[in-house]
């Protein structure tokens, strides 16, 4: 759930909702004349909040920017052990990662913080979608990788406004029909492939009209399809959606568990591959099995 530093009046809304990951934004949706008075509100509410059980997360202004390292200093020095993550915005290599390490490092020394800062990168420009692999492995605080759809697309050059979603121009046709793709498939194919070879986890970012809970559910649902892991809500009404897509359904669980079963009983007749309602399952099946139920089982321990 993400929210803009310069209105705290959201901060307990945000903090009562059922948003497993607070994000406080510093960012692009502060405008820069409240750059300085977001980072205090922000700073105040780490610590006058109560968070709960969620992880919070406040996103820091870009590399390109004259702020970031004030953020980075006045978060860790002034902000209190509750903050989590930082989330670094506009990543275009694995140096940028490197560099917002070696100033938390260096305070976390200096001010004897016991709580490492894990981070969050945002993909959401050409070098950081060429660079996508070395990203992933920059940091051993690196935790999630998101997408960032609205400034990949001004980095791409993409002919669109929108933020994420069904794009009206993609599409192919055939005897006269118009058959859509997904433009965002490409990217978040290749975030969920550095992000699997490095252990960190996979996420898609905005979608930015929260009027339309089918187009979200359908961006949501072809982003856990791809192995991504959540989304965020920039709207209060996108956090349930997310929470319904990215939550293996009971049907889905099921499922899984009598794969897992039918492949148990293929064992025990020293047999890999078996069939389960008419199709083939083998060994590779107990894996992807195993990967909604510990999906369902760390959701339902959280
Ligand atoms: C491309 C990117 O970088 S995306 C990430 C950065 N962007 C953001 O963080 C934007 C986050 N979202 C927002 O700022 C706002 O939701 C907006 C501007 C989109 C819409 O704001 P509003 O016009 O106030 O929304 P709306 O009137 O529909 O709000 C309905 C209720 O939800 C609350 N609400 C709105 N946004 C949020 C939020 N982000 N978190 C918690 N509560 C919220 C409102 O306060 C209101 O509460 P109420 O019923 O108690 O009065
Ligand atoms: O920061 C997010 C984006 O879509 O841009
Ligand atoms: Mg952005």
């Amino acid at each position: 759930m993400f929210g803009p530093g310069s209105r705290p009046a959201l901060f307990d809304k945000m903090a009562a909702s059922a948003a497993d990951v607070i994000n406080l934004d510093l960012e692009d949706s502060v405008a820069p004349s409240d750059k300085d008075s977001a980072r205090s509100n922000v700073i105040a509410a780490i610590s006058a909040v109560n968070w709960g059980n969620k992880t919070l997360s406040v996103r820091i202004n870009g590399l390109d920017s004259p702020w970031w390292y004030r953020d980075v200093v006045d978060l860790l020095e002034l902000g209190g052990d509750r903050l989590d993550q930082i989330m670094i915005p506009k990543v275009g290599c694995a140096a940028d990662v490197y560099a917002v390490d070696a100033l938390v490092t260096a305070i976390e020394r200096a001010k004897g913080r016991s709580k490492p800062i894990s981070f969050e990168v945002i993909i959401e420009s050409a070098a950081g979608i060429s660079h996508v692999e070395e990203i992933a492995a920059s940091s051993p605080r690196l935790q999630a990788m998101s997408l960032g759809a609205a400034d990949f697309a001004a980095s791409m050059g993409m002919q669109t406004t929108g933020i994420g979603g069904t794009q009206e121009n993609y599409y192919m046709i055939r005897e006269g029909a118009k058959y859509w793709s997904d433009p965002w498939h490409w990217a978040q194919a290749n975030i969920v492939a550095a992000c699997r070879t490095h252990g960190i986890l996979p996420v898609d970012g905005p979608f930015g009209d929260f009027s339309d809970d089918e187009g979200f559910r359908a961006q949501a649902r072809r982003s856990a399809t791809l192995g991504m892991v959540g989304k965020w809500a920039i709207h209060p009404k996108q956090v349930a959606l997310a929470n319904e897509v990215f939550t293996p359904s009971e049907a889905a669980v099921a499922e899984a568990r009598e794969i897992l079963a039918a492949m148990a009983a293929a064992k025990e007749r020293g047999e890999g591959a078996t069939v389960y309602k008419g199709r083939l399952v083998d060994i590779a099946s107990i894996k992807q099995a195993e990967v909604i139920v510990k999906q369902s089982e760390m959701i339902a321990a959280y």
